[in-house]
């Protein structure tokens, strides 16, 4: 299927797409994200009209409370869900680091496109590092991860939740309520606000979480040809790396309540792929790393398991609020 020819004369019974819908949160981040995804099968499905269906979650509506304190993963996808299986739309466009490990009965992670910048961002108007910091100085974010790695690096600091879309941290940041906040560089370079990126932190110590910067499309188990349709959008370095990412986080039973990094890089044909967990209070943790040949997702999935084995041996359960998954 996924061989059909992209300029069949006879659109609907030759195998390529008459129309799709796709589903999305609305903020800007979210709809550049669509309208991306609505272009790419644009250009692979010329005759195909593309609708994008935006929607409000749960995620974007509890704006005052830390996101780990909300229910964290599937909070900005179950509505897309319900879209999907309601017909309303045939696929849905999410940040893959927003979706959560183990997909629920029937739906399927159907395609991960080529990721943006995976590093965390430092954003500031008065200082250029982290470093420049004075003591009490207030750093925004509202991830886990980030404040874990603040907290052991910077004792001196003030670490507060920053919630919201990225406009509405941005505009926190600008009228003073932080002195520095610290993003994904992935989200600010889509919405073309890569020039208000100070610095790029360090992959060591400041490792992203599974997936940070890849977009990955859901759809309906039941609709395999959409996903042949999709195929063409797939990035296999990109799929193999977030697989083994997202394979540490599932064995470890990740979720937006503890401190879980997972990154994975290329070399070549090896990849190396690094992962921490922690205390949110950045006193403790766990790190590990490999390396190894990846030729498959099954390979991907071993180096993964290898590292969550790794950080398993290392004590990791006791930094994990719900232990180990069963
Ligand atoms: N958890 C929210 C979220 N989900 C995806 C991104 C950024 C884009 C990406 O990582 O693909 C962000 C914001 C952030 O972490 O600053």
């Amino acid at each position: 299927m996924s061989q059909t020819p992209i300029f069949s004369p006879i659109a609907s019974n030759s195998g390529t797409p008459e129309r799709l819908v796709i589903a999305t949160r609305e903020s800007r981040l979210a709809m550049w994200q669509a309208e991306h995804v609505r272009d790419c099968l644009k250009k692979l499905y010329p005759a195909c009209d593309v609708q994008i269906l935006g929607m409000t979650t749960r995620g974007d509506q509890i704006l005052d409370k830390a996101l780990s304190k909300v229910g964290g993963k599937g909070l900005f996808v179950k509505e897309l869900e319900t879209a999907l299986e309601d017909g309303r739309a045939d696929l849905a466009v999410h940040s893959l680091k927003d979706v959560p490990m183990v997909m629920p009965e029937g739906f399927d992670l159907s395609c991960v496109m080529v990721r943006e910048d995976a590093h965390d961002a430092f954003v500031s108007n008065d200082y250029a590092s982290l470093e420049d910091l004075p003591k009490g100085a207030v750093v925004g974010t509202s991830s886990l991860r980030r404040e874990s790695v603040l907290r052991s690096r910077f004792p001196h600091l003030v670490i507060q939740p920053l919630r919201g879309n990225l406009d509405t941290r941005m505009g926190k940041l600008d009228r003073g309520e932080y002195q520095a906040i610290i993003l994904a560089a992935a989200g600010l370079k889509r919405l073309g606000l890569g020039s208000r990126i100070r610095a790029l932190l360090p992959i060591d110590p400041y490792t992203p979480a599974a997936g940070q910067g890849a977009l990955g499309i859901e759809t309906l188990a039941q609709h395999p040809r959409i996903r042949e349709w999709l195929a063409p959008l797939n990035d296999l370095p990109t799929l193999f790396a977030v697989t083994a990412e997202r394979m540490v986080s599932r064995q470890l039973g990740g979720s937006c309540e503890v401190p879980l990094a997972a990154y994975a890089t290329w070399d070549k044909d090896h990849m190396n792929i690094r992962s921490f967990v922690a205390s949110v209070d950045g006193t403790a943790s766990c790190l590990a790393s490999a390396q190894g040949a990846v030729k498959s997702l099954e390979d991907a999935e071993a180096l993964g398991l290898l590292v969550a084995q790794d950080l398993i041996a290392q004590g990791a359960e006791r930094l994990l609020p719900n232990g180990l998954p069963k």
